[in-house]
C-alpha cells in the first residue's frame, strides 16, 4: 500500500484513479458472447461455461430437487444467520416505500405519481472468487417488496456444473424458484435476449466482474434498463488518532480479499496512526484464507496523509468510494459533509461488513467513482414512476391559454388546437 503525503489538490484527480486491469479486448470478447448468445441460445450458453467455468451444464434450470437437497447442506447456524439478515433488510427497504401526494397545481388540475413494479428483472449473483449468496438476499428483497411478477436469477455454476448450495437455499428462502447456472457475459446475454431456457427480462441487476460489468453496459437497448455499474468493491476509511489501528486494518483487508482489482484506502491527518495499521494489516493478512488476493489488491491501494480531517474529508468527495468508514472524533459532523459515497459507516463499531450482509442496508453500491451521480440498490430500483394527471373543464380554462401560447411559439399547431378545439366547446355550451 503506497503512501502519499500532502498532495497538491492538481494530483487528486490522478490519485482518484482506479486502477484497471481491463482482459485484453474486452469490449470485443464481450460482444462476441453477446452475439454468441443471440445465435445460438442455450447451445452457447453451456458452451461458454465450459470455456470460462470449466463446468458441464447439463441442465441450465436449476431443478426442484437440487433446491431441496440444498436445504439439507446449509448448517442451521447459516439458516438463522441468513433469516436475522433477510429480516433487517426487508425492514429497511420496506420502510422506503412512499406514497405520493396528489398536487393540484391549479384549480382543476391533479397531478400525481404511482410506483409500479418493473414486472420481469433479472438478478444477477456473483461466483467467480466466491459465492455470494449475501446479494440474493440484497437484491431479491426489494425486488419482492416492489411486487416484481417474474423474478429470474443467474450464477456461475461450480466446476462440477453446480450451484453452491447457499445461494440455492437463500432463493428458496426468499421464494425465488427460476434460478439458472450461467454466469459472466453470457448469463447478462441471456438475461438481456432470452433464450429457450432462460427467460428475457426488463430490467437487469447485480454487481460483477469487469465481463458482466461491461456485458451490462452493452445490453442496454431495446428497453433493457441495468441497476447501476457495481464493480470491483472498494472502501475508503478516514481515521484520526483516536481509532482503533486492528479495526481499521480489518476494515480494509475485508474488501481487499474480494478480488485482486479492488482498491483500499485509508486517509488520516497522523502518519504515525498509519504506520500503525499497515503493521496492523501485515500481522492479520498472515492469517487470511484469501491472502494472496487481498496482497494484490493492496499493491493497488494507498494512504495518503493531511493536515486535517476536513482535508480527508474534502478528497473523499473527489473519490467518491462505494463504501466510506468515518473512524473519527466527531463521526456524525463530518458525515453531514459527505456529498459522494455510495454507503457511509460511522465509527468505530460501524464495520462495512455488518452492511455487506446483515445491518439492514443494500450492498450493491456504485463504485468506480459512479458514487457520484448513481445510488446504491434500494426499493426505487425495481419501481418505474408513472406520473398521471387529471385535468377538469374548469383546469383546462386555466391552463389552455399557456399551453395555447407556448405551443404556438414552438410552431406546433396540432398542439394548439388539442387545446383550442377543447376550450371551443367550453365556450360552445355556455
Ligand atoms: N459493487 C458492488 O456492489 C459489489 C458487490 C459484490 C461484489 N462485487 C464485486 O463483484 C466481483 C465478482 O467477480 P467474480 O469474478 O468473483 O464473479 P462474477 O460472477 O462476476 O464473474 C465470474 C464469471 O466471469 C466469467 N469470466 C471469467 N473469466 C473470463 C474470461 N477470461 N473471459 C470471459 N468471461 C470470463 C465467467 O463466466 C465466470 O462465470 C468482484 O470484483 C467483487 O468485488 C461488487
Ligand atoms: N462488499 C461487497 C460490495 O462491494 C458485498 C459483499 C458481499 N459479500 C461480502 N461482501
Ligand atoms: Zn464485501
Amino acid at each position: 500500500m503506497k503512501n502519499i503525503t500532502n498532495p497538491t489538490i492538481s494530483d487528486w484527480a490522478k490519485i482518484c484513479k482506479r486502477p484497471v486491469f481491463p482482459a485484453e479486448d474486452l469490449e470485443d470478447k464481450v460482444k462476441n458472447i453477446l452475439e454468441l448468445v443471440q445465435q445460438k441460445g442455450d447451445t452457447a450458453l453451456k458452451e461458454l461455461s465450459l470455456k470460462f467455468d470449466k463446468a458441464v451444464v447439463e441442465e441450465l434450470k436449476v431443478s426442484e430437487a437440487e433446491i431441496e437437497a440444498s436445504k439439507k447442506q446449509v448448517s442451521e447456524e447459516l439458516k438463522v444467520a441468513i433469516s436475522v439478515a433477510a429480516k433487517n433488510i426487508r425492514s429497511f427497504h420496506e420502510a422506503q416505500q412512499l406514497t405520493e401526494t396528489i398536487v393540484e397545481t391549479m384549480p382543476g388540475i391533479q397531478c400525481w405519481r404511482k410506483s409500479v413494479a418493473i414486472e420481469n428483472v433479472g438478478l444477477y449473483i456473483p461466483g467467480g472468487s466466491a459465492p455470494l449468496f449475501s446479494t440474493v438476499l440484497m437484491l431479491g428483497i426489494p425486488a419482492l417488496i416492489a411486487g416484481c411478477k417474474q423474478i429470474v436469477l443467474c450464477t456461475p455454476p461450480d466446476k462440477d456444473g453446480n450451484i453452491k448450495p447457499a445461494v440455492l437455499y437463500t432463493a428458496n428462502f426468499l421464494g425465488i424458484t427460476q434460478i439458472f447456472k450461467v454466469g459472466g457475459a453470457q448469463a447478462i446475454a441471456a438475461l438481456a435476449y432470452g433464450t429457450e431456457t432462460v427467460p428475457k427480462v426488463d430490467k437487469i441487476f447485480g454487481p460483477g466482474n469487469q465481463f458482466v460489468t461491461k456485458a451490462k453496459e452493452l445490453v442496454q437497448k431495446n428497453g433493457i434498463a441495468i441497476d447501476l455499474p457495481a464493480g470491483p468493491s472498494e472502501v475508503l476509511v478516514i481515521a484520526d488518532s483516536t481509532a482503533d489501528a486492528d479495526f481499521v486494518a480489518s476494515d480494509l483487508l475485508s474488501q481487499a480479499e474480494h478480488g485482486p482489482d479492488s482498491q483500499v484506502v485509508l486517509l488520516s491527518d497522523s502518519s504515525e496512526f498509519v504506520e500503525k495499521v499497515k503493521l496492523a494489516v501485515d500481522e492479520q493478512l498472515r492469517v487470511l484464507p484469501r491472502a494472496d488476493i487481498a496482497a494484490k489488491a493492496l499493491e493497488n491501494s494507498f494512504s495518503v496523509i493531511f493536515n486535517s480531517i476536513g482535508e480527508c474529508v474534502e478528497f473523499s468527495n473527489r473519490y467518491a468510494p462505494e463504501h466510506l468508514i468515518l473512524a473519527i472524533e466527531n463521526a456524525q459532523e463530518f458525515a453531514d459533509k459527505i456529498q459522494n459515497a455510495g454507503s457511509v459507516f460511522i465509527g468505530n463499531y460501524s464495520c462495512e461488513s455488518a452492511g455487506d450482509y446483515a445491518s439492514g442496508s443494500n450492498h450493491t453500491l456504485p463504485t468506480n467513482g459512479y458514487a457520484r451521480s448513481y445510488s446504491g440498490v434500494s426499493l426505487d430500483s425495481f419501481v418505474k414512476k408513472i406520473t398521471f394527471q387529471n385535468i377538469s373543464r374548469l383546469g383546462l380554462q386555466n391552463i389552455g391559454r399557456t399551453v395555447e401560447v407556448m405551443a404556438g411559439a414552438e410552431q406546433l399547431l396540432a398542439h394548439r388546437n388539442a387545446v383550442s378545439i377543447r376550450l371551443k366547446k367550453i365556450q360552445d355550451e355556455k
